[in-house]
């Protein structure tokens, strides 16, 4: 057997066509991610990752058309959502049940033809963003709010959860957030959900586990955990102090560091832009300088790099959204990577199941329960 690469550390596990990480540089479908957070709209960013190349006019009015069909959810979902505990239950562990309860009313759930597939694709990315938003008011008390067809997806999501259409500047910081966290070849999240459907399982059992994924803390659930530091030191003159004990104490520190990237995510530049633009516009310029300090004085003293989840808090939090909101939101983009990956996944599958080297005992011998 091959050697063991804990963590599969540098293994190889698929083909790709979707997006690469190539000396630190990140591109979908061969565009750099620089280029699409400049220019691109979210629409853009799916129809890219799911055709592999951009749309025309006429492709991106059908998406979006096709997408802004399909927002709605059906009101058995509501009711469910309604039926969590709303004060306990996590919007993630929420987002999770709500993706595999709307395969239970979808009639092609388990029907394989691409046709199909291509179909869902469009339905559970459109419907995402409202289960998020629906549920974010259904545990304040509102009723959820229906999207507008003549919304962009960035300011649909924000319309949905406050109630009122948002200012440009708003649904510009949600589309570059969107654009940003769409995909990123084979995170840990993405790898579940192609592991998930190799078994020829449905899309909406793959989108389910790559949600589950996500949550984790060592990978999406690292942005609300960013924003509970910051909220935790308080005042930037105390971030050092903070960070050094919890370094001193062995702990991570959450928006820092990555598998993949040496010596930077490309990402968060643009996140760090947004930062300090919308906590000065709000009046809040602490929870980006603080971040600054952080940043630089773990690139200092461990040589680590702030990933996506690092600027993304203090964006999220200007923007006035919950920071338990914050990894459902990268769960609404990352849908677009995880559709994308799962088709081709389906295009060309084998079952993935990798080997474990067993260190456990060897040659035991059975003793009845009577005698142990
Ligand atoms: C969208 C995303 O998923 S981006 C990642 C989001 N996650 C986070 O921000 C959580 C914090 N970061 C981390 O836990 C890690 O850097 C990960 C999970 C992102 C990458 O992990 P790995 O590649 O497995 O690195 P690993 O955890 O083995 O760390 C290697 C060394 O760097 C240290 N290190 C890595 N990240 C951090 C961190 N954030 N804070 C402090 N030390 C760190 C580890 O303690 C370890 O040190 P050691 O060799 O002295 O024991
Ligand atoms: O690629 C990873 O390991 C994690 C990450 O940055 C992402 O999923 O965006």
């Amino acid at each position: 057997m091959m050697a063991m690469t804990k963590g599969l550390e540098g293994i190889v596990a698929t083909e790709s066509s979707i997006s690469s990480i190539i000396d630190d540089k990140l591109t979908y479908a061969g565009y750099n991610i620089d280029d699409l957070a400049q220019n691109s709209s979210f629409e853009e960013v799916i129809y890219l990752l799911w055709n592999k190349k951009l749309p025309t006019k006429s492709e991106l009015d059908q998406l979006k058309s096709d997408l802004a069909k399909e927002m709605s959810i059906p009101q058995h979902v509501v009711e469910h959502l309604k039926s969590y505990d709303l004060s306990t239950v996590h919007p993630m562990a929420a987002l999770r049940s709500a993706v595999s309860i709307l395969g239970l009313h979808d009639e092609e759930a388990d029907v394989m033809e691409d046709e199909a597939n291509q179909r869902k694709a469009v339905r559970i990315q459109a419907k995402i963003s409202t289960v998020v938003t629906a549920f974010a008011r259904i545990r304040k008390g509102q009723e959820p709010v229906q999207p507008k067809e003549n919304l962009s997806f960035a300011a649909n999501f924000l319309y949905m959860l406050n109630g009122e259409e948002p200012k440009d500047l708003e649904v510009e910081a949600i589309n570059k957030a969107l654009v940003l966290h769409a995909d990123h070849e084979l995170n840990a999240s993405t790898f579940t959900a192609r592991v998930c459907v190799a078994t020829l399982s449905d899309i909406y059992s793959g989108i389910t586990a790559a949600i589950g994924a996500l949550k984790g803390p060592l990978h999406g659930g690292a942005n609300e955990r960013v924003m509970q530091m910051l909220t935790e030191i308080g005042d930037e003159d105390k971030a050092i102090d903070y960070i050094k004990e919890k370094l001193e104490n062995k702990e991570k520190i959450m928006g820092m560091g990555h598998r993949v990237y040496e010596t930077g995510d490309p990402r968060a530049k643009h996140l760090r832009e947004m930062s300090s633009e919308l906590t000065k516009i709000t009046g809040n310029s602490k929870w980006y300088n603080m971040s600054v300090k952080i940043e630089e004085f773990i690139k200092e003293n461990k040589g680590l790099p702030a990933n996506v989840d690092f600027y993304s808090a203090s964006v999220y939090h200007s923007l006035g959204i919950d920071h338990d909101l914050f990894t459902p939101l990268f769960a609404v983009s990352r849908t677009s990577g995880w559709l994308a990956h799962i088709l081709e996944q389906y295009q060309d599958n084998r079952l993935i199941r990798p080997r474990a080297e067993y260190v456990g005992p060897k040659n035991q011998t059975y003793t009845p329960i009577e005698e142990r």
